[in-house]
């Protein structure tokens, strides 16, 4: 079944049950208190469940004049119905003494509303009925939710992999569905099997005694303290102990135990019959048990908490669906007239509206052009351009919907000659990153009459920078020039702030220089956050990585482009100026909190997260820092960061990489190599590499790592990956 089916199999379930499933869940939570507060009664005694049956009989018979039963509830709470002075009674006892210890406890009206509630709306059978089925509802949710959780983890062996967070209702939502799916499929099934039996779809058997009473014997008259069976059984293997109700040797001792029935003789303590107990009554004990989670604080606890779950988990599902952008394609011609194809390879949606923006703005220039999806993808007789625009999912795989591309290329061969360009959505977060753009780009490549318009240009977290430097290089090269408008897509919410330049170093050589901001009014940044700027000159954001210094003030390196809008209003700041910029959570290029060791790596300017961490570090820890660049003297800039943190022992080791300083040229990836056995030890001792610089920089360094992870650990870069030891942000 394709992505989308079980999507909205998900959806429609989840709808259909909303009202019943919420009603149901919020009772459910109020029903698990109930177990909670009887078990917390003071009415269990210590050991009694390791007394026989005749001590306790003895001790009872001794205290009561007559005793008519003895229970035993899944508390393990023991009461007796006894008659005191003419007088049924029922309450509590301890079997030691027989001393009463309280009345049997009453369903609180509270409960006993939400038992009603919760089993039949009020509405009797109809009611019952309705419940029973969204149960069923749930369970069915549940299954699609598990095959959705495997599809976007890229397989059922991924299931509990670390989730990335990519926003918080589609993060919480998948996290607190795999914590609480136990309890939902416990519930959601037990709360069938209950509805089943409560309409006789499962047929319940009784045990039946044949008794043949001529056997009965009424002598050797033996006292009950002496009965062999009752001194062997004992007291916590009991439900329910009935007397005889008469002196007649036809009346006897009914015993029920947890998994069968004794009727006893009680002259002589001879067994009668012995009958085991049904299976069926069996699963029906389990499946009450299960699903009220009598007898149990921990697993109440476990089921008010998948109930609970319910209602928040429909309302982030909710959430996500309505945020979803919404899949609709129109197109002004026809694909066969076409020469221009843009096909795309999406599931969420997003990678669609940048398209889509690309497309407006070729029709508006002239082009002929059709936008649809790479599962659409056929013969196009009149196409002489071809771009793919595609997401990466599950682990690097293709998306809803270019998940037939691969087979159709090699189904559908174009005639004539024409050029392609692949855009690779995706987020350096996944240990894939837009794997599925680098395969579509070679598996094009092998026809000899498609010729690639330069490399796999990717695009990372959405970034519209990225994707309009893109249009505007492609744009370039085909002798026009487009203007894309950013789409409306929420991305995460940026605080605008003021920013005093405190402090500016620059190395004009290489067109780079570091500034240090002091923020005015208060916006929180974490290393590893991301800087954002929107020069008034073009309305667009630019995002850059900054380190937090401490004390408010932020670190954040840039280089120079010869026509680079806001790398040149950046360039112009003069100390004490103020620069208005938004601070974005970058929540995956965070430093962990543990006190694990870490390897930093970095080219260039993509040093300026790594200053805030390395500032910020106690000597505890140690980190480990390989930095990139040129000559020493593109280091200066950086110089007195690093060597104050050297002297002070935040920074452990610093391993520079120059290329331009000897013949051979040095890069970070070869110090990697060369340090690859300590870094294996880092990563199998739980810390973590993080890499900031250019992507080229860290295509190289993964090639390594994943190297290294074979090599000396024998496991797969993805391993640590998936755990969130390796950390990228890269541009
Ligand atoms: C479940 C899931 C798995 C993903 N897996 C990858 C991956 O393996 N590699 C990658 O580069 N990006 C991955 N991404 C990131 C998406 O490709 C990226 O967010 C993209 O912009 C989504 O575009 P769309 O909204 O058009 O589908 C994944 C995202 C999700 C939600």
């Amino acid at each position: 079944m394709t992505l989308s089916i079980w999507r909205y199999s998900h959806l429609t379930l989840a709808l259909v049950s909303s009202l019943f499933l919420l009603v149901a869940s919020i009772t459910g939570v109020i029903l698990a208190v109930e177990p909670i507060s009887n078990k917390i009664q003071p009415y269990r005694i210590a050991d009694a469940d390791e007394l026989t049956l005749a001590e306790t009989l003895t001790n009872l018979n001794a205290k009561y004049d007559e005793v008519l039963s003895i229970s035993r509830d899944r508390n393990g709470f023991i009461s007796v119905s006894v008659i005191i002075e003419g007088e049924s009674k029922q309450f509590y006892v301890n079997p030691f003494s027989g001393e009463a210890l309280g009345p049997l406890i009453e369903k609180a009206p509270i409960f006993q509303f939400s038992t009603n509630l919760h089993r039949s709306l009020f509405l009797k059978s109809t009611g019952r009925l309705l419940i029973g089925l969204v149960s069923f509802l749930l369970f069915l949710i549940a299954v699609s939710g598990i095959v959705l959780i495997a599809k976007r983890q890229g397989g059922i062996r991924y299931f509990f992999a670390p989730v990335v967070r990519e926003n918080f209702s589609q993060f919480n939502h998948v996290v607190y569905s795999r914590l609480t799916l136990l309890p939902i499929l416990v519930l959601s099934l037990t709360g069938v099997y209950l509805s089943l039996l409560r309409f006789n779809l499962i047929p319940e058997e009784n045990i039946v005694h044949e008794v043949d009473y001529d056997s009965l014997n009424e002598t050797p008259i033996i006292p009950i303290q002496e009965f062999e069976l009752l001194q062997n059984i004992k007291l916590g293997q009991l439900r329910e102990l009935e007397y005889p109700f008469s002196e007649f040797v036809e009346d006897y001792y009914t015993i029920r135990l947890k998994n069968r029935e004794i009727l006893l003789n009680q002259f002589t303590g001879e067994v009668i019959t012995e009958k085991k107990e049904p299976l069926v009554t069996t699963i029906s004990s389990w499946s009450t048990v299960l699903h009220t989670g009598e007898g149990s604080i921990i697993w109440s606890a476990v089921l008010g908490l998948g109930s609970l779950s319910i209602p928040y988990l429909m309302v982030t599902g909710f959430v996500i669906y309505f945020k979803r952008p919404k899949i609709r394609i129109k197109n002004k011609f026809l694909k066969n007239e076409c020469d221009h194809i843009i096909l795309v390879g999406t599931e969420g949606g997003t990678t669609l509206l940048y398209a889509q923006e690309f497309h407006k703005q070729l029709l508006k220039s002239g082009e002929k052009c059709y936008l649809g999806m790479m599962n659409e993808y056929t013969v196009f007789p009149q196409m002489n351009q071809l771009t793919l625009i595609a997401a990466t999912y599950g682990q690097g795989e293709a998306p809803a919907t270019a998940s037939k591309f691969m087979q159709l290329i090699k189904e559908h061969l174009q005639k004539q000659p024409f050029s392609f360009s692949v855009v690779g959505f995706g987020s350096t977060s996944y240990p894939n990153f837009c794997q599925f753009a680098y395969e579509a780009f070679d598996t094009l490549k092998k026809y000899s009459n498609a010729t690639a318009l330069g490399e796999v240009f990717t695009v990372n977290n959405q970034s519209f920078e990225a994707f309009s430097n893109w249009a505007n290089a492609w744009a370039k090269s085909q002798g026009t020039a487009l203007r894309l408008e950013k789409p409306k897509i929420s991305l995460p919410k940026t605080h605008i702030s003021n920013f005093v330049v405190a402090d500016r170093v620059d190395f004009s050589k290489e067109d780079t220089f570091l500034l240090t901001l002091k923020n005015k009014n208060g916006a929180r940044a974490v290393s590893g956050d991301l800087l954002s700027i929107i020069p008034e000159e073009d309305g667009r954001e630019r995002l850059y990585s900054i380190g937090n210094l401490g004390k408010n003030t932020l670190a954040v390196s840039v280089k120079k482009h010869p026509k680079g809008v806001c790398s040149n209003l950046m360039g112009q700041l003069e100390k004490g100026e103020t620069l208005s910029a938004g601070v974005v959570n970058n929540r995956h290029f965070h430093l962990p909190k543990s006190n694990k060791e870490a390897v930093l790596i970095a080219t260039g300017t993509g040093i300026g997260p790594f200053l805030g961490m390395i500032a910020s570090n106690s000597p505890k820890r140690n980190l480990h820092l390989y930095w990139g660049g040129r000559t020493s003297e593109s280091f200066g800039l950086y110089q007195p960061h690093i060597d104050e943190a050297l002297s002070k022992n935040k920074l452990y080791r610093f391993i520079p990489a120059y290329s331009r300083v000897d013949d051979k040229k040095v890069y970070v990836q070869h110090l990697i190599k060369k340090d690859g056995g300590k870094i294996a030890k880092i990563l199998n001792n739980g810390g973590c590499v993080m890499i900031c610089g250019s992507i080229a920089m860290q295509r190289e360094v993964m090639t390594e790592l994943a190297k290294i992870c074979s090599t000396y650990l024998k496991k797969d870069l993805s391993h640590f990956q998936n755990r969130k030891q390796i950390k990228m942000d890269c541009y």
